[in-house]
């Protein structure tokens, strides 16, 4: 099996166990993995298709400036420039974007602090922090428009310690060396939101009933 198809399958692999978290709604989310350095090779999503599904179009081999290398009626994803500033900036090897509404509402809530602080939870473990009172802050920074804009400055948030930043009201990008290491740098930031969210939920409400 050739590199292509082994990272395709990876990637197509990885796209199908986030499509049964239900994890791409309305088209929403992007994947990308890296196929070679020098030059830089990367699988990215096809734009604007159904990510729950699978075709033979759902990914588009580009290079580090973001254009097809391959003949291609698809456009690569709209936030392509998102993965590149991943690629360039870390050691990277796959990057995984999804629209979530835990991940929304964290980056709603914490949005004005420009990050989240997760702590005394056993999960960080899973970003191999292992000491007591582990802590982990993920970036979070204005949704805009402009793509370009949004790449420049998601860019410049990304701190190479942390495997992601978050979009705020838009999503979430997390990465990792390759795509098991992606997806479970996922999976752990998703499961953190979530519990943060049901617990303020469950906080709050108990308020209300005294
Ligand atoms: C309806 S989602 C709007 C675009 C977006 O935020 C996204 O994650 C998907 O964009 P793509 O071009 O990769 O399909
Ligand atoms: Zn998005």
């Amino acid at each position: 099996m050739s590199l292509f198809q082994s990272r395709w399958e990876e990637l197509a692999s990885i796209k199908a166990e986030l499509a049964c978290r239900d994890w791409f709604p309305g088209t929403s989310g992007n994947l990308s993995i890296k196929l070679n350095d020098d030059p830089t090779t990367i699988l990215v999503t096809a734009s604007g298709k159904d990510k729950s599904k699978q075709t033979t179009e759902d990914f588009i081999l580009i290079n580090d400036s973001g254009k097809p290398i391959t003949e291609t009626n698809a456009k690569v994803s709209a936030e392509t420039g998102l993965h590149l500033e991943v690629y360039k900036r870390t050691n990277a090897g796959c990057c995984l974007h999804v629209h979530t509404i835990d991940n929304n509402i964290i980056s709603e809530l914490f949005g004005d602090e420009g990050q989240v602080v997760l702590r005394n939870q056993e999960l960080i473990k899973a970003f191999n922090i292992w000491e007591q009172g582990a802590q982990i802050s993920v970036p979070i920074i204005e949704n805009i428009a402009d793509l370009q804009e949004l790449a420049i400055n998601f860019g410049n948030a990304i701190n190479p310690q942390v495997p992601a930043v978050l979009i705020r009201n838009h999503g979430i990008t997390a990465w990792g060396k390759n795509g098991f290491e992606a997806k479970k740098h996922l999976e752990a930031f998703e499961f953190l939101f979530s519990y943060h969210v049901k617990l303020q939920m469950l906080a709050s409400a108990k308020l209300s009933y005294i």
